[in-house]
């Protein structure tokens, strides 16, 4: 039996610039993304009963065709033309509609795992042509190293440097649609955004970049979210931003026990999600 044990990583967004809508309703960006060390669980394997099954533990996320891992081992069974069975079984770790990219890594592994298992070939380059038709966040997981991401996210640049640091991630439980998100977003009397560095040689630098364009709409409808950074802030974080659409809240820390601290009194005070995790 071929079987792979996948870890699928979440995301945040160092900076997140809406650039202009598109003709197509999306629209065109400049982040500044990394994986973090926060993992979904995802097992692929290979089965003699043909077709495509995904069962899914946690966070509420839906099994079979609504599972966005579901479409990224249809899309690649299909392309190959085979009669092959898969079984997918996904864990959630990573909140869900928080900003994190949890479904989009999900869908990455699996494009990348049915990739190997079936001994397709396809290159990275291929992958994210296919994976950015399910996600827009799905290439940068396939990219696998700490990006500027132009267009609608797809188009990837890698960063030449960015420091090991300590990211507390914080999710208070509110479920967040992205579509809604950018669509309420208002483009009028935005300034032109500042060019951003390649290279981060310090905390201080990453800290010095932090911005994201979706922050004021989610933080408009939630309030919450605009408050955990400031309780996150007063933990010891050194930067602190709201992570894609949110709702999730992350804040930077240049060592492991202030982060645990933060991570383990606001998740002890509030009953919410935290996490004190690394870059990667
Ligand atoms: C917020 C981020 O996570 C930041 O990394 C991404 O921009 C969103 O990535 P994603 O969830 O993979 O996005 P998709 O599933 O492709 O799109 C969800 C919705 O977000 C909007 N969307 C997404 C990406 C983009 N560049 N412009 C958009 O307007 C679209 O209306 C779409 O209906
Ligand atoms: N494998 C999956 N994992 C998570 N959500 C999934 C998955 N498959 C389908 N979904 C659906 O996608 C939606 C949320 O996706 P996801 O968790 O990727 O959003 P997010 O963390 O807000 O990501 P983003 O960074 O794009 O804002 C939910 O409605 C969920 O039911």
């Amino acid at each position: 039996m071929k079987k792979l044990q996948l870890k699928a990583p979440a995301k945040v967004n160092y900076r997140l610039d809406v650039l202009g809508k598109r003709p197509d309703g999306y629209h065109d960006l400049r982040m500044l993304m990394q994986r973090v060390d926060l993992n979904d669980d995802v097992q692929i394997v290979l089965s003699d009963t043909p077709g495509v099954r995904v069962t899914c533990d946690g966070g509420g996320v839906p099994d079979g065709p609504a599972n966005i891992a579901w479409r990224a081992a249809d899309a690649l069974v299909k392309l190959s033309g085979r009669d092959v069975g898969i079984d997918i079984a996904i864990t959630k770790h990573i909140p869900v509609g928080a900003g994190l990219g949890g479904g989009s890594s999900d869908a990455a592994t699996v494009l990348m795992g049915v990739n190997d298992l079936l001994g397709l070939g396809l290159s990275d380059e291929k992958l994210m042509e296919i994976g950015v038709r399910l996600g827009a966040d799905v290439p940068f997981f396939i990219f696998k190293r700490p990006a500027l991401a132009e267009g609608i996210g797809n188009l990837l640049t890698a960063l030449e440097r960015v420091p090991e640091v300590w990211v507390v991630l914080v999710n208070p439980g509110i479920h967040v649609s992205t579509g809604w998100v950018y669509q309420n977003l208002r483009l009028t009397n935005k300034s032109e955004p500042v060019k951003v560095s390649s290279s981060y040689g310090s905390l201080d630098e990453i800290c010095g970049v932090l911005s994201n364009d979706l922050e004021p709409v989610t933080i408009g409808r939630y309030p919450k979210v605009g408050e955990l950074k400031e309780l996150l802030s007063a933990a010891g974080a050194r930067g602190v931003l709201m992570s894609g659409s949110g709702s999730t809240v992350f804040g930077l820390f240049a060592d492991e026990r202030t982060a645990k601290q933060a991570a383990a009194e606001l998740a002890e005070e509030y009953g919410w999600f935290t996490a004190a995790v690394r870059n990667i």
